[in-house]
């Protein structure tokens, strides 16, 4: 189906090499960009030991995003500032849907076997139809990974259309494990596989595979998703999930997608950063930022 689509590792590396430095992102739009980060954010606890008591202090923080100071400092306290999502496991939906009451703020949730997969397709599914009867708003789904290495296209597009189905109402993001995937055109084939059974989201990785979220991964699928759409017409939405921590690359990825797709994905309806961490180092660079503005005014003040 897909195997004839050559991709370019190294052009797809030199593509994103320069994106951090990029003009749109220099310092005086910086702030700018990383308060709209944050409305992107599903902002994700997929451990172990979570508990009820660590996901309604998640929400809380989903409710509000930064501190007061920070809020003040920047002037966008009218905003009304909430991050994209809060992404949890399965048992703990209930928690966030009751924590997140009257916010607004979605629940995600992963389900079919999360992270590997390797569970029965009929407790997959199942697994999916109790998170949405718990008020899950949003499914991360993995896919069977061997269906990719075998190449059996159809097999993998059953699956995932199956899923589709037992989300009901309930948006699907396929998580493609792309660390897993082997090759980068193994990654677009999936990704197109993964669209035309019926995604709302491609997402790069579960966070727990080797090698998770990555500029040139990202790019091929991106670059799958504007086929798709030049194809069909419709806009899928994408997300980077996995080992992001750093304001940096919530900037490097808020560019790509806007010269690759254009500004709409730079929305929470097509575009979502999965990360537990990222949240903390970008309230970090606002305070920085604001601390910077107002020793500026005192020395101009001064002068
Ligand atoms: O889907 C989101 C990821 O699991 C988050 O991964 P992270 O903990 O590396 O940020």
């Amino acid at each position: 189906m897909f195997e004839g689509h050559a991709v370019n590792r190294s052009a797809a590396e030199r593509r994103v090499a320069t994106l951090a430095g990029r003009r749109t992102a220099k310092k005086l739009h910086q702030a700018a960009w990383l308060v709209n980060a944050i409305r992107l954010v599903d902002l994700t606890t997929l451990a172990g030991d979570d508990t009820a008591e660590r996901v309604r202090r998640l929400c809380a923080k989903a409710r509000r995003p930064l501190a007061d100071r920070i809020v003040t400092g920047l002037g966008i306290e009218g905003m009304g500032l909430t991050v994209g999502a809060v992404c949890v496991y399965p048992t703990m939906v209930p928690h966030a849907v009751e924590a997140l009451e009257g916010s607004g703020i979605p629940v995600a949730s992963v389900a079919t076997g999360f992270p590997a997969g390797l569970t029965p397709l009929d407790l997959r599914l199942a697994e999916i139809r109790w998170a949405v009867s718990q008020g899950a708003q949003e499914i991360d789904i993995v896919i069977t990974r061997e269906h990719v290495f075998r190449q059996d296209w159809q097999a993998l597009h059953d699956e995932i259309r199956a899923m589709r189905e037992a989300c009901g109402a309930a948006h699907m993001k396929a998580i493609l494990a792309t660390g897993d995937l082997r090759t980068l055109e193994n990654v677009y084939a999936a990704s197109m596989v993964a669209m035309q059974a019926g995604a709302d989201f491609i997402k790069t990785s579960t966070g727990k595979e080797d090698v998770n979220a990555t500029l040139p991964v990202s790019l091929v699928m991106v670059r799958a998703l504007r086929d798709y759409g030049a194809a069909t017409g419709y806009r899928i939405g994408f997300k980077p999930a996995g080992g992001m921590k750093q304001a940096k690359e919530a900037l490097s990825w808020q560019i790509l997608m806007k010269e690759e797709l254009g500004r709409p994905w730079l929305e929470p309806d097509l575009f979502r950063f999965g990360a537990s961490s990222m949240l903390g180092d970008i309230e970090r660079q606002l305070e920085h930022h604001i601390t910077g503005r107002y020793a500026a005014s005192h020395r101009h003040a001064a002068s």
